[in-house]
C-alpha cells in the first residue's frame, strides 16, 4: 500500500504518549515486546512466560515461570455472586458483554482499593477471565456449571479444557500459546488507549479493563477474527472466494481481517499464526477453508495491496480447534489484558490526565429563545 500522509483524522500518525511496552512497525513491519522480537517470543516461549516479561518487565527464570504459574492457577475459582450474575445472561448475549460485565463484577467483588494491588489484581483477572467466559458459556449453552478450578498448566490448556468438558492435546495447547503471545500487546491501538485514558483519571484498574474490552469488541478492531469467520465459512472453495471477495470490492465493502492502522505492508503475526493454522487444518480435513483463506489473501494483496492482519488466520485456525466463533475475540481479551494491564501501570508511574483538544465546527454563539417563540 502506498504511504499515507496522516492528516490528523483517528489521530494517525501523531505520538499520545510514551511507552517502554512496545514497537509497531517500527523497521517497517515488525512487532517487539520490551525489545524482543515477536516471532523469537512466539517460537521459543509460553505464554505465561510472555505475560510475565510484559507485566514484570523481564522473561522469567524457570523457578519465577513455576511460581507465576502456580500462582494464576490458584486464582481460578469464581466468586458465587459471580456465577450467580453470569447464570443470569442470556445464551444469545454476546460473549465480548459477557466478558465486560465479568470483569465489572468482578472488581465490585474484589475492588482494587489501592494501586499497590494492581499486579495481584491483574493476575487474577488473568487466571479468572477463561473462567468467566467458560462458565457463562457452558451453563448458557449446555446447562451446565463447570468447575473452573482445574490443574492444567497454562491459560490456553485451561480455556480449552473448561470448553470442551476435556484436556486439549499438546497441538491445541501450543496453538493457544502462540495466539495468546500474538495478541499479548500492541502499542497504543484503540482499546489500550481506552485503558489508558481510563488510567490517566486515577480510575481502578477493573475500570480501565471493562473500557478496554468495550472498544475491543468492535469489528474493526478484535471483533475483526470473527467477522473474517463468518466470511470465509460462506464460500464453498477457493474459486468461490475469488468471486466473492471480487463483488465486496466492487460494491466498495470493508473486507474485515485485512488492512492495518500502522503496518503499511504486512502485520508480522499474520505468518506465524497462518503458519499454525495450516498445521491444524490437515489435522482436522480443512484443507478446503484453510485454501479459501489463501485465496482471500492473494486476492486482496493483486487487487488493492491490503494485506492480512492478526485476526485473518486466526479465524480458521480458532476454527479447526472447534472453537465456537463469537468466542474469538474474548480469547483476544484473556491475552490483550497483559497489554492493557502493564500500560495502565506504565499511566499510572508518570501519569497526566489525557484531555486532548476539539476543532469546534458548530454554530457561532447565539442567545437562548424562550421557548413559546421556538419552533
Ligand atoms: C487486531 C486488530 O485490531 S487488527 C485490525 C482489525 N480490523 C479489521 O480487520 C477491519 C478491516 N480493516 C479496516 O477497517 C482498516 O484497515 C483498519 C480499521 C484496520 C485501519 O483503518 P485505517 O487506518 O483508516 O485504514 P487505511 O487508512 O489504511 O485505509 C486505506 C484505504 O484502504 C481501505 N481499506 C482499508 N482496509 C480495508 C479493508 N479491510 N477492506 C476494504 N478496504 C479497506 C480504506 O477504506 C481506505 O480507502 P479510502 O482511501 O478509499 O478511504
Ligand atoms: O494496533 C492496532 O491498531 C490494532 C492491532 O493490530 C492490535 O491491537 O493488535
Amino acid at each position: 500500500m502506498a504511504e499515507k500522509q496522516p492528516n490528523g483524522a483517528g489521530l494517525r500518525g501523531q505520538v499520545a504518549g510514551k511507552t517502554a511496552l512496545s514497537t509497531v512497525g517500527k523497521s517497517g513491519s515488525g512487532l517487539t515486546y520490551r525489545g524482543y522480537d515477536v516471532k523469537d517470543l512466539a517460537e521459543n516461549c509460553q505464554f505465561e512466560e510472555v505475560a510475565h516479561l510484559i507485566l514484570k518487565g523481564a522473561l522469567p527464570t524457570e523457578a519465577e515461570l513455576d511460581a507465576y504459574k502456580k500462582k494464576l492457577k490458584g486464582l481460578r475459582g469464581l466468586p458465587q455472586a459471580l456465577k450467580e450474575v453470569l447464570e443470569r445472561i442470556p445464551k444469545d448475549a454476546h460473549p465480548m458483554d459477557v466478558m465486560r460485565t465479568g470483569c465489572s463484577v468482578l472488581g465490585n467483588l474484589e475492588t482494587e482499593t489501592s494501586f499497590d494491588q494492581q499486579q495481584d489484581a491483574t493476575d487474577r483477572m488473568l487466571a479468572a477471565f477463561p473462567s468467566i467466559i467458560c462458565y457463562w458459556y457452558r451453563y448458557s449453552h449446555d446447562g451446565v456449571r463447570v468447575e473452573t478450578e482445574t490443574d492444567d498448566d497454562s491459560i490456553g490448556a485451561h480455556f480449552l479444557h473448561l470448553l470442551r468438558g476435556e484436556k486439549p492435546n499438546d497441538l491445541h495447547e501450543a496453538v493457544m500459546h502462540v495466539s495468546l503471545i500474538l495478541y499479548a500487546e500492541h502499542e497504543f491501538n484503540a482499546s489500550t488507549f481506552t485503558a489508558r485514558v481510563c488510567a490517566s483519571t486515577l480510575s481502578d484498574i477493573h475500570s480501565c479493563i471493562t473500557g478496554a474490552i468495550g472498544s475491543l469488541r468492535g469489528p474493526l478492531h478484535g471483533g475483526a477474527n470473527e467477522a473474517a469467520m463468518e466470511m470465509i465459512e460462506n464460500f464453498q472453495d477457493p474459486d468461490d472466494a475469488e468471486k466473492g471477495m471480487l463483488g465486496m470490492l466492487e460494491r466498495k465493502e470493508k473486507i474485515m481481517g485485512f488492512g492495518h492502522a500502522i503496518y503499511r505492508e504486512s502485520d508480522p503475526r499474520n505468518a506465524i499464526i497462518k503458519h499454525w493454522s495450516e498445521k491444524l487444518s490437515r489435522d482436522v480435513n480443512g484443507e478446503n477453508l484453510y485454501n479459501i483463506s489463501v485465496r482471500c489473501e492473494e486476492v486482496m494483496w493483486r487487487e488493492k495491496k491490503l494485506f492480512c492482519n492478526a485476526d485473518f488466520f486466526h479465524a480458521s485456525a480458532y476454527h479447526f480447534m472447534g472453537i465456537p466463533t463469537k468466542l474469538f475475540t474474548p480469547i483476544f481479551v484473556m491475552s490483550r489484558l497483559t497489554g492493557w494491564a502493564a500500560h495502565v501501570f506504565e499511566q499510572r508511574a508518570d501519569n497526566r490526565i489525557i484531555r486532548p483538544s476539539a476543532e469546534y465546527t458548530g454554530p457561532e454563539l447565539r442567545k437562548v429563545t424562550p421557548i413559546a417563540e421556538r419552533g
